[in-house]
């Protein structure tokens, strides 16, 4: 059988390097092209052991051949599938610009359904792309979707501050927020599983990708990650779809659907945690904030993430406070009043907040006294 080609945006990063993984194990794929953004090593390892043709990245590497853009890397190698992997407005960019040359999308930016999700399904039907989400729990619900389902349950592991004491959270630094009690990911993903930016965000990506309205959409904590998914259906049957935590499954899902490939761990059923808890509002502001005031708003939907990305790498630069980042997402995306009507609007409004966002901090100049 012919194989598959493949291009990997966001190679050298969590999501990229272990599509890199799975290629290797599964076979039926070839990778013919990548990017990534400042790590050569990492991608002149890939090139290399891969033989790569072509890439495109902040950098000269060792061999293959260097593209000025993605959007050239996808026009000379058309490849069958693209697995997007760039995280935030950039990734967004890339994911749009994926349409215009694969047939299948495997979407790992889920922010591309945050700032965009009306505009991009619309792309997706009239170019024909046949789009597989890569996150875990989306990745989970498709595989557990019918006709007729009531409602869905997204598990969240509850971040690095899940058994914090609440009154420590705010004095939280970079080092603590990053341990992730049971993923491990890029940094931007990793903070926002501690605020459950990325949850609020999954809600939106499941409201996209599956057609449901937000009050059949709950959240709850599994501890363990064991648990990736839940649907009801209206009969009262409950699916529960579950697995060790190891991205690679549902990685290797996306590029072989509605084929399975990859041989993964089988879990001990002694290991089996179901336990779905409550997420406590004190502990996760911006997550009910975003589920009261965003998710039906495509702009504060946009401003969200804008203001993230940018207090993100304040916080990481330890110019902030973990109580700083939450209390300027809020006070920043409730001042955002703009109406987006197409897709320019969408970069415009992003490049306005991360301006609002940079004024804030300046404003509010670094940290709060522990
Ligand atoms: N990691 C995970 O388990 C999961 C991730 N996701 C989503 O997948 C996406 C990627 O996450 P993850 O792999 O963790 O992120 P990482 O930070 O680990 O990797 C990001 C990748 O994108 C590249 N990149 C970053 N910024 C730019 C830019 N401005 N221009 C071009 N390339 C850039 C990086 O290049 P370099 O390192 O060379 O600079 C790297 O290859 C995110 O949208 C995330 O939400 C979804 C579910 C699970
Ligand atoms: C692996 C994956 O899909 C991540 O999006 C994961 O969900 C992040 O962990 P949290 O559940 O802590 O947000
Ligand atoms: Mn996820």
């Amino acid at each position: 059988m012919e194989e598959k080609t493949v291009v990997i945006l966001g190679a050298t990063g969590s999501i990229g390097t272990q599509t890199v993984d799975v290629i290797s194990k599964i076979g039926g794929f070839r990778i013919v092209g990548i990017s990534f953004g400042k790590n050569v090593d990492v991608a002149n390892r890939i090139v290399g052991c891969f033989r790569v043709p072509y890439y495109c990245g902040d950098g000269r590497l060792e061999h293959g051949l260097r593209m000025s853009s993605i959007e050239e890397l996808l026009d000379v190698t058309k490849p069958d599938v693209v697995v997007c992997a760039i995280p935030g407005i950039e990734g967004v960019k890339a994911a749009f610009e994926s349409l215009n040359h694969t047939k299948r999308l495997a979407l790992a930016t889920k922010e591309t359904l945050v700032c965009a999700g009306p505009f991009f399904k619309k792309m997706v039907q009239e170019r024909g792309v046949e789009l597989i989400p890569v996150d875990s729990e989306h990745s989970a619900i498709l595989q557990l979707m019918e006709e007729s389902v009531a409602r869905i349950i997204l598990t969240a592991s509850g971040g690095a501050v899940r058994d914090v004491p609440k009154d420590r959270i705010r004095n939280l630094g970079p080092r603590e927020v990053l341990k992730h009690p049971t993923w491990r990911m890029g940094q931007r993903i990793t903070v926002d599983s501690a605020t459950m930016v990325n949850k609020l965000f999954e809600v939106i990506e499941a409201h996209e990708l599956f057609d449901l309205p937000y009050e059949n959409i709950q959240v709850a904590i599994n501890p363990s990650s064991f648990v990736h998914g839940v649907v009801y259906l209206r009969d009262g049957t409950v699916k529960i779809h579950a697995g060790i935590p190891d991205m690679r499954v549902p990685i290797a899902y996306a590029l072989t659907y509605p084929e399975r490939k990859y041989n993964g761990v089988l879990p001990d059923l002694r290991d089996f945690d179901l336990r779905l808890l409550e997420v406590e509002e004190d502990r996760y502001p911006v997550f009910h904030y975003g589920l009261k005031s965003i998710v039906n708003d495509l702009s504060k939907r946009i401003a969200l993430n804008a203001v993230d990305e940018v207090v993100i790498e304040a916080f990481l630069n330890e110019r902030i406070s973990f109580g700083e980042l939450v209390d300027t997402i809020v006070r920043v995306v409730d001042n955002v009043s703009f109406k987006v009507e197409n897709l320019e609007d969408v970069f415009q409004l992003d490049l306005l907040v991360r301006d609002m966002a940079r004024v804030e901090l300046e404003r509010i100049g670094g940290r709060e006294t522990k």
